[in-house]
C-alpha cells in the first residue's frame, strides 16, 4: 500500500479532496465526519490517512506516510533540509498564503530589511534589549534574516493570533502567513517591501527517504498517469 496524508480539517482538506476528484480520484472521510479514517476509489493500493497539515511533514520525513499534501511553508519549517527529505510532486493551485515580515505602520521610516536592521540597532540602543519578532516560523524566519544581514533580533515564539502581539506589547514586529491581509491592516501592521519570506500553497510531495517496494512503486506509477504528473 502507498500512505497518503491529507489535512483532516476546513479548507485544505475540502480543495485537496476537489483537486483529486477532478483527476478521477474520489477521498472521503469514511464513518462518521469526526472520524479520520477515510476512503480513496479510482485508484488500487492507495490509503488515504487523515492528519494535521502541521504534522505530515514529519510523518512523511518519518517515511510513515509515502505522500502527502499541506502547505509548501510548512514542509520548510518543519525539515532541516526538507530537499533532502521530500520532494515536491505538483504544487496544488490552493492554500496560497504569504510568510511575511511586517512591522507598525506608524514606523515610516522603516520600508525594506536594510530598514530593519538599522532600527534594530537604534531600538538595542535605546532600550538596551533587542527588538523582537513573533512568529511560529522560527527555522524560515532565522534564515531569511541572516540571509538578509539582519542579525540584532530575537525571536519569541506566537503560535496564533501573531499580528495582536504588537499591540500587546510583546514584539516589536512579527512574521506570519496573509493571504487577504486584513488581519495585518486591523493591527495597524505593514509588510516590508522586500519581506516575504516564502510563497506558499498546498503542494503534493512524496518522500525521498522511505526504501519503496516494488508494489509501491508500481502504485505510484499509475496514480501518476492518473494525477497528469
Ligand atoms: N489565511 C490563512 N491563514 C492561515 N493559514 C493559511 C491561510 N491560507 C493558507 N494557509 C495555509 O494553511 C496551512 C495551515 O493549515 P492549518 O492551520 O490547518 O494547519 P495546522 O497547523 O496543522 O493546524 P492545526 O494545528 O489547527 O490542525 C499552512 O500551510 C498555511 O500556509
Ligand atoms: O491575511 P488574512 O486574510 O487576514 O489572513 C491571515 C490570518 O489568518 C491566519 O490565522 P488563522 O485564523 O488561520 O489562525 P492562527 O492565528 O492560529 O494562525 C494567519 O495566522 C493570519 O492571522
Amino acid at each position: 500500500m502507498l500512505k497518503l496524508g491529507v489535512p483532516s480539517k476546513g479548507r485544505l482538506m475540502d480543495k485537496t479532496f476537489q483537486w483529486f476528484g477532478s483527476r478521477g480520484i474520489a477521498l472521503r472521510k469514511s464513518g462518521s465526519e469526526r472520524e479520520y479514517a477515510g476512503e480513496v476509489e479510482g485508484v488500487d493500493g492507495v490509503e488515504l490517512v487523515l492528519l494535521s497539515a502541521g504534522e505530515i511533514p514529519r510523518e512523511l520525513a518519518a517515511g510513515r506516510i509515502q505522500l502527502g499534501v499541506t502547505g509548501s511553508d510548512l514542509v520548510r519549517e518543519k525539515l532541516v533540509n526538507w530537499e533532502n527529505v521530500v520532494r515536491e510532486m505538483a504544487p496544488m493551485g490552493f492554500g496560497g498564503a504569504d510568510l511575511i515580515i511586517a512591522v507598525p505602520q506608524a514606523w515610516v521610516d522603516v520600508d525594506t530589511l536594510d530598514d530593519l536592521d538599522a532600527a534594530a540597532a537604534a531600538f538595542r540602543a535605546r532600550h538596551g534589549h533587542r527588538l523582537r519578532i513573533a512568529t511560529k516560523y522560527h527555522r524560515l524566519v532565522r534564515d531569511f534574516l541572516r540571509q538578509a544581514g539582519v542579525a540584532d533580533y530575537a525571536l519569541v515564539d506566537s503560535q496564533g493570533a501573531t499580528e495582536g502581539t504588537v499591540k500587546n506589547e510583546t514584539a516589536e514586529a512579527i512574521a506570519d502567513i496573509t493571504s487577504t491581509g486584513e488581519t495585518l491592516r486591523a493591527n495597524g501592521l505593514k509588510v516590508l517591501s522586500d519581506g516575504l519570506i516564502h510563497a506558499s500553497q498546498a503542494t503534493l510531495f512524496r518522500t525521498s527517504r522511505a526504501e519503496w517496494t516494488g508494489e509501491q512503486r508500481q502504485i505510484w506509477k499509475a496514480l501518476e498517469r492518473q494525477l497528469g504528473l
